[in-house]
């Protein structure tokens, strides 16, 4: 195995102060690392997208690995430790500079890859949502491992009836499987952030037939909008939802967190126009 550093001499020789700014908080155990590189499965000559690489803790996992990583960062600071990270393992790690969140990154491969990342919260809640929300399926990417809140991690994985559950469950549930992979004690990062976290695993699986992705966005929007009241309130305003509701035989009182992902996917089919029952 190549002999590289220890992560913390990598950030003082290149004054890599965590920017509070930025949403750094890093991780240095590289057996945690190698934990977390292992959860999208083997990687050996994968491609791998990883979003955030900061100093290159979690990239190095991923070398190490096998995979062939690009790593999108925004910090340039943290360029030269990543170019040396990329002497270390010649050919295998593609760094580019820049914005995760205005770059499609689709555009960046031309084989399925895996996508690996350690982001500030609102970051990552922005790019999840954004990575399953194409109306296209199966996507480009074959797995997602992103590390969230623990609290965020909670209401992406909930089943029905749980607090928790609400339009984030029903996005990464109705055509892919989620799962909490590991949870990360907040003392494993520098500096410790004030919560917990929790890495959560995604791999896409067959999209139900005859739903729209928009159709069905819109509805969970409106029930989850006002998730208190009672359907035959919160679905009012969308079109034929009432009568949909009627035909599948789901009682109008209910309240939307007592519906299954699959109530939400079959009304979404009934009001999809191009496929399923019309309405009425
Ligand atoms: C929580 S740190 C994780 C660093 C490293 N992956 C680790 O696990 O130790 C998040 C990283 O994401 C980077 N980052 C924040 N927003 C970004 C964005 N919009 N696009 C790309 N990178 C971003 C930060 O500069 C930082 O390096």
């Amino acid at each position: 195995m190549t002999d590289l550093p220890p992560l913390r001499e990598v950030i003082a020789r290149h004054g890599l102060s965590a920017s509070k700014a930025l949403g750094q908080n890093f991780l240095f155990d590289e057996q945690l690392l190698d934990r977390i590189a292992a959860i999208p499965g083997p990687l050996r000559d994968r491609a791998v997208l990883e979003v955030g690489p900061g100093p290159g803790g979690l990239t190095r996992a991923l070398l190490r690995a096998g995979a062939r990583v690009t790593a999108i960062e925004m910090d340039r600071r943290c360029l030269p430790a990543l170019a040396e990270l990329g002497e270390a393992f010649p050919g295998r790690l593609r760094v580019i500079e820049g914005d995760a969140l205005k770059i499609d990154p689709a555009g960046l491969f031309d084989e399925p890859y895996a996508i690996v990342a350690n982001l500030p919260y609102n970051v990552g809640t922005a790019l999840f949502t954004g990575w399953l929300s194409g109306e296209a399926w199966p996507p480009r990417w074959s797995s997602l491992t992103l590390m969230f809140q623990a609290e965020v991690a909670q209401r992406i994985v909930a089943q029905s009836g749980e607090d928790a559950f609400g339009r984030l469950a029903i996005l990464a549930q109705w055509r892919s499987q989620a799962r909490v992979a590991m949870k990360v004690h907040r003392s494993a990062f520098t500096p410790p952030p004030k919560v917990m976290s929790a890495i959560v695993h995604v791999t896409p699986q067959e999209a139900p037939a005859g739903v729209s992705m928009k159709v069905l966005a819109r509805l969970t929007e409106a029930a989850f909008g006002q998730r208190r009241k009672m359907l035959r309130q919160s679905l009012k305003g969308v079109a034929g939802a009432l009568d949909a509701l009627d035909g599948l035989g789901i009682d109008p009182q209910r309240r939307a967190e007592t519906l299954t992902v699959a109530d939400f996917v079959n009304l979404a089919r009934t009001l999809t126009p191009t496929a399923g029952t019309q309405p009425g």
